[in-house]
């Protein structure tokens, strides 16, 4: 402990007198970990908050960390991402999700970029045919069915359009099977981050995670044999090349696919399962978005025309409920960077090695930034009071390149599910199952009926 102090008072006078905001470790080494997993993010940080400010020092993943939840904070800190943070995984989840030494960081970029490039191009608007597909399909089965669990149903949605847009390939026993496999990675993460050992479950994701990788090695090689004419992510990456010229390797690119599905699919369904939840117990809201899309349908010659660019962005009210999910759901409640080197943060110190983490859904819950937050109010995003406290998607270059593919994935769900059908919530009451991502316990059954055309 004296060595530690020693060296704070070392880059503390190095810092012009940047100090350590106030807080508390709680147990040495394991720190206020617990805490957090326990009470869930939003009671960990107001409570913290209502002590010591809304920046504090606490000790989680393992690490001496700054906590901070406000909006100058998070932009403060992601935008100087390059410089003076890096990206920060506890040991256990960046085995399940990091790339492996073998794949340069250069590659990482390059392929990143594509990436960014790709989810603002044409290949976007391509993929709305897509979305609407697979939505038809999920839902076409909910007619057989006298109640669904909506969780399971905004997995599959989720998972298959983003899969589609990577790798180009439509539901099928395969994709299926890839799906289910996933899920042991998400819980593996879970498990892991609340309960602090490597028990059944991450090793069953550890295993899972070889027999994703497999899989992608067979689709690459398929795919660089069976070029299509519909264009997919894959390949758009297949033809990146480093400075030298030499092209992407099928290894680095089942990393690559890998990773974006990790990143992309879980969320989704966990935005998705929101809306419902949300739309479910704010009926009059949900009547604006009925009417909204309503008129979108009654325009379409066939009831089988699917969606178009322009009916996408015709959806201003449907988008704003979006938002308001994002924002009152917080599917990403905290980003977490490692500082590498001191920093002076207006006057708080971030210690080389020191943890950050950014509060996001903090702030998008605190009344200083949204007025009545806790309540869900689409109108809040109208323009032109729209909030600039709200950044479910990070920001800086690191954002989530998947947003715009979000957007569209859920429009074109909510287009479909008000003008097919009504639910009701099966359980009167719901609690919440925190990590990796928030989702109503249970999943959310409903009954579900279909209306009349
Ligand atoms: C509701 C859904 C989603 C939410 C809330 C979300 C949120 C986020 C956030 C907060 C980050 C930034 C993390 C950081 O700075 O450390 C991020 C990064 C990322 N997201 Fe998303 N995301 C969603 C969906 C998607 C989808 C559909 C895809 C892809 C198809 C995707 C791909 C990525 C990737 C590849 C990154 C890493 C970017 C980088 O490291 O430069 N996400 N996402």
């Amino acid at each position: 402990a004296r060595s530690r102090k020693n060296s704070h008072n070392v880059q503390i006078n190095r810092l012009h007198g940047a100090q350590l905001p106030k807080g508390s470790w709680s147990l040495p080494w394991i720190g206020e970990s617990f805490t957090l997993y326990r009470q869930g993010p939003s009671k960990f940080y107001s409570q913290r908050i209502a002590s010591y400010g809304r920046t504090f020092r606490t000790h989680v993943m393992g690490r001496p960390t700054i906590a901070t939840s406000t909006p100058e904070a998070t932009r403060f800190v992601l935008a100087t991402e390059q410089k003076s943070f890096a990206v920060f995984y506890p040991p256990s989840i960046s085995s399940l999700i990091s790339y492996p030494p073998s794949v340069s960081q250069e590659m990482k970029a390059r392929m990143m970029k594509t990436t960014r490039d790709s989810m603002r191009s044409e290949l976007l608007r391509d993929k709305i045919a897509a979305a609407d597909r697979i939505t038809r399909w999920v839902l076409s089965s909910w007619d057989k069915q006298p109640f669904v669990v909506t969780f399971q149903e905004t997995q599959k949605l989720a998972f298959h359009v983003v899969f589609d847009f990577a790798t180009g390939m439509t539901p099928s026993p395969e994709t299926m099977q890839m799906m289910d496999d996933y899920s042991y990675i998400v819980k593996g993460i879970g498990t892991s981050m609340q309960f602090n050992v490597l028990g059944t479950s991450y090793h069953m994701a550890l295993q899972k995670k070889q027999q994703i990788l497999e899989a992608f090695l067979r689709i690459v090689k398929r795919r660089r044999l069976q070029k299509s004419k519909e264009k997919c992510q894959l390949d758009i990456m297949m033809e990146v090349e480093n400075d030298n010229g030499e092209k992407i390797s099928d290894d680095q690119l089942q990393f690559q696919l890998y990773g974006m599905m990790f990143a992309g699919s879980h969320s989704s369904a966990v935005l998705f399962l929101w809306l419902v939840k949300f739309l479910g117990d704010n009926q009059q809201i949900l009547q604006q978005v009925k009417a909204e899309q309503d008129t979108i349908r009654r325009r379409k010659i066939s009831p089988e025309d699917p969606l178009s660019w322009m009916d996408i962005v015709n959806m201003p009210f449907t988008s704003t409920v979006i938002q308001e999910t994002l924002r009152l759901a917080n599917v990403v409640s905290f980003i977490t960077r490692e500082a590498t080197e001191d920093i002076n943060y207006e006057g708080v110190l971030i210690p080389k090695g020191w943890l950050v983490q950014l509060g996001i859904g903090s702030f998008h819950l605190s009344p200083e930034y949204h007025k009545d937050p806790l309540k869900f109010d689409p109108s809040r995003f109208q323009a032109p009071a729209k909030p600039t406290a709200f950044s479910p998607y990070g920001t800086g270059p690191t954002m989530c390149p998947g947003r715009e593919l979000v957007k569209i994935e859920a429009l074109v769900f909510l287009h479909y599910l008000v003008t097919t059908y009504s639910w009701e919530s099966i359980r009167s009451k719901n609690g919440i199952d925190y990590w990796p991502n928030p989702i109503v316990k249970g999943g959310l059954p409903i009954k579900v009926s279909k209306l009349m055309t």
